[in-house]
């Protein structure tokens, strides 16, 4: 079988290119263009004709150039954060068109992330309080992260369809931001600190205990096997998926293949 045409847009970027390094060494992927700030997509891509396109560019261009694969007919395994309703909703319009082409917007390539975000989730109900902390490398430029704000989502769905209120607060005075964002009703603080890589902790408080969910990225290599998964599976999967669990089989038996996946 002939190897997937890969391009990997944003390939000078500290993700883009830890992407191209791993795309670079699968026997079973080619990689065909590596895109930077200012290339003209119907230059470059025009030019290799990929199968799948890597995103991991900013959220100020990424919308675009996921409507320029989709329009191409080229799959899209999206890094990029910074995705709300809007901008996906315009996924969708676009993969009206062209509904054979497969889109993946992944917050969180990391295995530990996805699970994570999935414990979360299943532990919101039970619990009195939320609260989310994100901690990044200084050099990302939005707060919250795109896992903070999924994870956020996440445990408010969880706990609407159980019935649980929000998490109490007797706050009536503070400075602006002390008790960081508030994401469909949960609270997000964001910390920027040099050393860092990615990490994320929920915290779940009732009475007299406490749960932390932590998760950490030391290393961007945490990232790769679930972009060599979406790489490989995305087009049997047409139409958009946001979440990386949605090529994950969470809940079965098996090993799964994120693991395998490198
Ligand atoms: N889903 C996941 O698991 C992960 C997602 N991310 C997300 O991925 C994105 C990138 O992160 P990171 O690699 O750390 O950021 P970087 O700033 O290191 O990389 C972004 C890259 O995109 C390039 N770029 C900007 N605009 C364009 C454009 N129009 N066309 C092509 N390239 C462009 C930049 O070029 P230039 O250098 O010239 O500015 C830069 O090389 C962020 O949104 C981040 O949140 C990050 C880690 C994991
Ligand atoms: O910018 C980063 O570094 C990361 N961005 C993603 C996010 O915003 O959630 C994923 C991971 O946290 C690393």
């Amino acid at each position: 079988m002939s190897a997937l045409r890969v391009a990997v847009l944003g390939a000078g970027g500290r993700m883009g290119a830890a992407a191209c390094r791993a795309v670079d060494a699968a026997p079973d992927l080619e990689l065909v263009a590596r895109v930077h700030r200012g290339d003209d997509l119907d230059d470059v891509l025009g030019a290799a004709r990929p199968d799948v396109a890597v995103v991991l560019t900013v959220p100020d261009a990424a919308p675009a150039q996921v409507d320029w694969c989709v329009r191409h007919g080229v799959h899209a395994v999206v890094g990029t954060t910074g995705w709300d309703e809007a901008r996906l909703a315009a996924v969708r319009g676009a993969l009206g068109e062209e509904p054979r082409t497969g889109v993946l917007v992944a917050p969180n390539f990391a295995l530990g992330a996805v699970l994570a975000m999935r414990f979360a989730a299943q532990a919101a109900r039970f619990y009195e309080s939320v609260e989310v902390v994100e901690l990044h490398h200084p050099d990302k430029v939005d707060a919250p992260s795109g896992t903070a704000v999924r994870t956020a989502r996440l445990v408010a769905e969880a706990r609407r369809a159980a019935g649980v209120g929000p998490s109490p607060d007797a706050t009536t005075s503070g400075l602006d931001g002390a008790r960081g964002a508030d994401v469909d009703g949960v609270r997000v603080h964001s910390v920027r600190l040099r050393g860092l890589v990615a990490h994320e902790e929920v915290l779940l408080g009732a009475p007299g205990e406490q749960l932390t969910i932590r998760h950490d990225s030391f290393d961007r290599e945490s990232f790769m096997p679930g972009v060599l998964l979406g790489v490989r599976t995305v087009a049997d999967h047409p139409g958009l998926a946001v979440g990386l669990d949605h090529l994950l089989d969470l809940d079965g038996p098996g090993p799964g293949p994120g693991r395998a996946g490198a």
